[in-house]
């Protein structure tokens, strides 16, 4: 037991936290397990096991195709309830399709036939790996530039490094509202307006601020948005991601790949494409029912806590993280490598080591799950539907006790096997 912040402390947190009875709707098998990865895929809802299994049963085995008049609309149902409950958007701006890396393919390539003559793409050189290559083949096949930002590996982008690159060839900005790695929060409104101002679009990737922080799209200007859905949404392995296009340039952006699902009047099944006048065209081939449906229990859940509630927590549970990390991991050789200001940061903080694979290992030995990232990261990312103050708490203390006694200088330091 530590003196400093005893572990009883983070029970008065857990006690006096109103999203603390959500944990019970969720799947927690093993009390021991300390589960910080919340931020890579988010754990099973209580209630989607059954949901699934219903439909299943029901919905394909027993009605069949006749299901499709349901179905069909899902992307659209689950997307308006994501407007609503995570993103700040307005109904018809939001759908859920494909995955996060088709998503950006898409409205990254409609930003670029809307901005011609414009030939540059800015992008965060340290975005998640997808985006920069979903851009560096877009530039390629277009003949275009792309630019990368330099950006701090524990600060972020900052705003300045934006200002100063956007002149009036660039036609598009590609970045994340919170950076995989070190967790920072971008400013969307002051991105949104100085973007606009010089002529350009700005795609978000919200894969790493859905349900995590409140994203308010609408109020923010944003005009185009990616993100996934398995994260802090919880839909589970591979669910399909969602994509935002303001309403306001629905009817003008389109988007390069044309599937029956995009098109106007899908089942007169004209000869030639013609887009849908809305959202509706920025979708491509049919859903994957059974993924998209496990949003839905996923989404009960979000609803029932707030996402202002879950910032609230999350912020609280990343400023445990951070004091626990100054006060008992300092003299082991950690350092943050995330903002200090809880307000700059999303849901996880990494910290700096520089035996950041080989402690990740000995901590997932040690019942912890957090993640290495390159090239020297822990990071922890708790949720607040599910994380408790007192596993933040439990997760420091083993961390301080691999370091203590060097347990990690038995795990292996290759890279196979990381996710
Ligand atoms: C910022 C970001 N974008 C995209 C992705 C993934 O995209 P996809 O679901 O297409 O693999 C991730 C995580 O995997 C991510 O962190
Ligand atoms: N999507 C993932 C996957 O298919 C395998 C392993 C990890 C992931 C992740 O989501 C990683 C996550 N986006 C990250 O921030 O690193």
């Amino acid at each position: 037991m530590r003196d400093d912040f005893p572990r009883y402390l983070a029970k008065e947190l857990d006690a006096a936290d109103p999203l603390a009875e959500l944990r019970d709707r969720f799947v927690i098998n093993d009390d021991n397990l300390i589960y910080l990865d919340g931020n890579s895929l988010g754990r099973l809802p209580a209630a989607t096991p059954e949901f699934l299994s219903r439909l299943v049963r029901d919905g394909w085995g027993s009605d069949l195709v006749r299901s499709w008049p349901t179905w069909i609309d899902w992307g659209r149902r689950l997307g308006d309830r994501l407007a609503a409950h995570a993103l700040g958007a307005r109904p018809g701006e939001v759908v859920v399709s494909d995955s996060t890396s088709v998503n950006l393919y898409k409205l990254a390539g409609a930003a670029l036939d809307a901005n011609p003559g414009r030939s540059t793409i800015l992008v965060d050189a340290e975005d998640f790996p997808t985006d920069r290559y979903i851009l560096q083949g877009l530039a390629r096949q277009r003949g275009l530039t792309l630019r990368t930002l330099p950006s701090d590996l524990d600060q972020g982008l900052q705003l300045d490094t934006l200002r100063a690159a956007l002149d009036g060839d660039v036609a598009l900005v590609v970045l994340s509202a919170v950076s995989y790695r070190c967790g920072a929060l971008l400013d969307l409104a002051a991105i949104n307006a100085l973007a606009r101002q010089a002529g350009a679009y700005v795609l978000w990737d919200l894969s790493h601020a859905a349900g995590a922080v409140p994203v308010r799209l609408t109020d923010s200007g944003a005009d185009l948005a990616v993100g996934c859905t398995y994260k802090y949404l919880n839909g589970g392995p591979g669910a399909p991601a969602f994509l935002y296009v303001r309403r306001e340039l629905q009817a003008t952006l389109r988007q390069p790949i044309w599937g029956w699902f995009g098109q106007r009047d899908q089942f007169q099944m004209p000869a030639d494409y013609e887009p849908a006048p809305d959202l509706d065209r920025f979708l491509v081939g049919t859903p994957p029912i059974l993924s998209m449906a496990a949003l839905d229990p996923a989404l009960d859940v979000l609803a029932e806590a707030g996402i202002d509630q879950v910032r609230q927590k999350g912020q609280r549970l990343g400023e445990l993280i951070v004091e626990l990390a100054d006060a008992w991991l300092t003299p082991y050789g950690f350092e943050l490598a995330s903002p200090r200001d809880p307000r700059r940061r999303g849901s996880h903080v990494s910290l700096r080591h520089p035996e950041a694979l080989r402690i990740s290992r000995a901590l997932t030995e040690a019942g912890v799950v957090g993640d290495y990232r390159v090239p020297d990261r822990l990071r922890l990312g708790p949720a607040p539907l599910y994380t408790r103050f007192v596993d933040v708490w439990d997760a420091l203390d083993r961390l301080r006790d691999i370091a203590e006694r060097r347990v990690h200088e038995r795990m292996p330091a290759d890279l196979s096997r990381v996710t």
